[in-house]
């Protein structure tokens, strides 16, 4: 597929997730679309990047994918279901599964204040399920471990944790329902480099080990430059150019994108994946 002009191709050999011709708007069917006929896929165990200026619709995207706003026109499907067409019962059943996670944009009050990192971790186990309280201490560890969060905060709460610590709880609370795909939104916008560094180089480690897809959003092309195998840019509630990252950043193919590219600071995908982890404690 070319880099220009997403097509239908793309979601025809049945990725985990497709997102085909979407429409979506605020405030009822007349309110202006804020989504236009998007279309994008995310493959099995790849990182699939959406960047746009504010406004463009990165979080509406996140959020008819994750069910949060319903789709006007077009349809999502997850691994073989539509989900945008699940209503009631079953939408719960397949939230409460934890196949699909979002970790939100706010790392402060996703979390909620009055819950340890323990607890904050365990809730998305209780809720798809796991009623076994061993099991679930022990998924909750590996969680922690996954992120690089050291056990000794399991009983501490958010307001006692970093940025980049708030961060990485979130990401062991989407983690540790083990999602097919995991929907990031600014991951790191709020983190300095080095903490950036280092959760990037997570969401890399957890497709490479773990087959998990993940979708990031992000206004900053840097940090997708480095961690994600493919883009789709949205201007103005368009994907308007979707390709592998190097071929978009090398090669852009729509005005707007190439303005993203030039306006970038000249940061190189390899300087972002040597990034070295930092401790997290
Ligand atoms: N709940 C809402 N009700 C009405 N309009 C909304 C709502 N949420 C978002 N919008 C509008 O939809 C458009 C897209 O917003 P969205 O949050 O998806 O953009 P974004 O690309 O994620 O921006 P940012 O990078 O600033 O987070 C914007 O014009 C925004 O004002």
């Amino acid at each position: 597929m070319s880099a220009l002009s997403p097509d239908r191709a793309a979601v025809r050999h049945e990725p985990l997730l497709a997102v085909d011709t979407v429409t979506v708007g605020y405030g009822g069917r007349h309110g202006a679309p804020v989504l236009t006929e998007a279309i994008l896929a995310v493959r099995s165990a790849e990182i699939v990047g959406i960047i746009g200026e504010t406004g463009s619709g990165k979080t509406t995207l996140a959020r008819a994918v994750t069910g949060l706003v319903p789709v006007r026109s077009g349809r999502i499907v997850f691994d073989g279901t539509e989900i945008s067409a699940l209503r009631g019962r079953e939408r719960r059943a397949f939230r409460r599964s934890g196949r699909l996670q979002f970790a939100f944009q706010d790392p402060l009050r996703a979390l909620d204040p009055e819950l340890t990192v323990a607890e904050s971790v365990g809730e998305a186990l209780a809720i798809a399920g796991t009623a076994d309280k061993a099991e679930r201490e022990a998924r909750v560890a590996d969680a922690l471990h996954a992120v690089g969060l050291p056990e000794g905060l399991l009983d501490r709460y958010p307001g006692r944790l970093s940025g980049g610590q708030r961060q990485r709880v979130l990401l062991a609370r989407s983690l540790v329902t083990r999602p097919a795909l995991l929907i990031c939104d600014e991951p790191v916008s709020a983190l300095d480099a080095a903490n950036r560094g280092h959760v990037l180089r997570l969401l890399a480690d957890l497709r490479d080990t773990t087959a998990t897809s993940v979708l990031v959003i992000s206004h900053d092309l840097p940090s997708l430059a480095g961690v994600a195998d493919r883009v789709a840019v949205l201007h103005r509630g368009r994907v308007v150019e979707e390709g592998p990252v190097r071929q978009v950043l090398e090669d852009p193919q729509d005005p707007y994108t190439a303005r993203l590219v030039a306006a970038a600071p000249r940061l190189r995908r390899e300087q972002l994946l040597t990034a070295s982890p930092t401790p997290a404690s």
